[in-house]
C-alpha cells in the first residue's frame, strides 16, 4: 500500500485515552491509562472489584469526564463534543440501566425506545420499521418470543439479552457491555457467552468492549484485553500477549494458574 492510499490510523479509532486519571476526593478511580480501540476490535476489561472498570466504561460512554488527560470518541473529544449527539452513537448495557427499567414495559419497546432515547413506550409513536428492526434484534438474542413479554417478568439472563438487543438498537458504532453475565446461572452464562461470541466474530458488528471479573466468561471472537489494578492498567494489548498467568496474578494479586481450554479460558488460584 502506498503512502497515499494508507487510510489515517485516527479514523478507526472509536476509544482514544491519554494521560487519563479520575479522581473522586482523595480517591484515584482511574490514573496515568492509555488506550486506543478500533473499529473491528473486540475489548475485554478485567480487574477485581473496584478495579475502576465500571468508571473507565463510563467514561467511553460519554456519561464521564476525566479529571486529567483526553478521551476523543468516535473522532470527537470528549468535552468539546456535545454529548447527546454522542450517546446515540454508542451502545452501553449495565445493571444501573437495567434499574431503571420499569417492569410494565413490554420488551419490545424497551428496546425499539433506545432509538427514540426514553425508557417508556407511552412518550412515542414508533414506525413500522423501528419494530420490525427490534425484534430481528431479539431475534439475534434469542428471544424474539418475549417480545409482547412485560419486561418485569423476565428472568436475569432474558433481561440480559433484551438490553442487549436495546443496545444495538441505534446501529451504534461501539457497543460497551458492563459485566453482561453477572448474575447468570451456568446455563445462561453459557447462552450469553455464544451469543456474544457470534456477534465478535460479526464483521458488521460495532466495536466492542466487554467488562467482566472472570476469565470463563470471554467470548470465543474477542481480540484484545485492557487488565486493571487499582485504576492503572496491568496489560492492554492482544488477548494472546496480554492474557497470561503472570499478567492475571499481578492484576488480581495472587498467585493465578490461567488455562486456555480450545476458544475458552479458566483461572484457578495455584
Ligand atoms: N464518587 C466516588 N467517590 C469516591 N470513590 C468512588 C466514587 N465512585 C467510585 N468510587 C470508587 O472507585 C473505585 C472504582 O470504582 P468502579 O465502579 O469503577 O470499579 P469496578 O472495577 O467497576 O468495580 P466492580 O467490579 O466492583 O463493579 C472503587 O473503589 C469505588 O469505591
Amino acid at each position: 500500500m502506498t503512502e497515499l492510499t494508507r487510510p489515517n490510523e485516527l479514523d478507526d479509532l472509536v476509544v482514544r485515552m491519554s494521560g487519563v486519571g479520575v479522581r473522586r476526593g482523595q480517591n484515584h478511580l482511574l490514573a496515568d491509562l492509555d488506550w486506543a480501540v478500533e473499529l473491528d476490535e473486540r475489548w475485554v476489561v478485567l480487574g477485581a472489584n473496584g478495579a475502576g472498570k465500571t468508571t473507565l466504561l463510563r467514561l467511553a460512554a460519554a456519561e464521564l469526564y476525566p479529571t486529567t488527560g483526553e478521551v476523543d470518541l468516535l473522532g470527537d473529544r470528549l468535552g468539546k463534543v456535545n454529548i447527546f449527539d454522542l450517546r446515540p452513537r454508542i451502545g452501553f448495557t449495565s445493571a444501573a440501566l437495567a434499574g431503571r427499567i420499569p417492569g410494565e414495559e413490554l420488551v419490545r419497546d424497551v428496546v425499539v425506545s433506545a432509538g427514540y432515547a426514553v425508557l417508556g413506550r407511552w412518550r412515542e409513536v414508533y414506525d413500522t420499521l423501528d419494530t420490525e428492526r427490534a425484534e430481528e434484534l431479539l431475534g439475534a438474542m434469542g428471544i424474539k418470543h418475549l417480545a409482547e413479554r412485560t419486561f418485569g417478568t423476565l428472568s436475569e439472563g432474558e433481561r440480559k439479552r433484551a438490553l442487549i438487543a436495546r443496545s444495538l438498537m441505534t446501529d451504534p458504532e461501539m457497543l460497551l457491555l458492563d459485566e453482561p453475565a453477572a448474575g447468570l446461572d451456568l446455563g445462561g452464562r453459557e447462552d450469553l457467552v455464544a451469543r456474544l461470541s457470534e456477534l465478535a466474530m460479526d464483521p458488521d458488528a460495532p466495536a466492542m468492549v466487554l467488562v467482566t471479573h472472570h476469565v470463563e466468561e470471554i467470548p470465543p471472537g474477542f481480540t484484545h484485553a485492557l487488565l486493571l489494578r487499582e485504576g492503572r492498567a496491568v496489560a492492554s494489548g492482544l488477548m494472546d500477549d496480554v492474557l497470561t498467568s503472570e499478567n492475571l496474578s499481578a492484576t488480581f494479586a495472587q498467585d493465578l494458574l490461567l488455562e486456555r481450554w480450545g476458544d475458552r479460558f479458566v483461572a484457578r488460584r495455584r
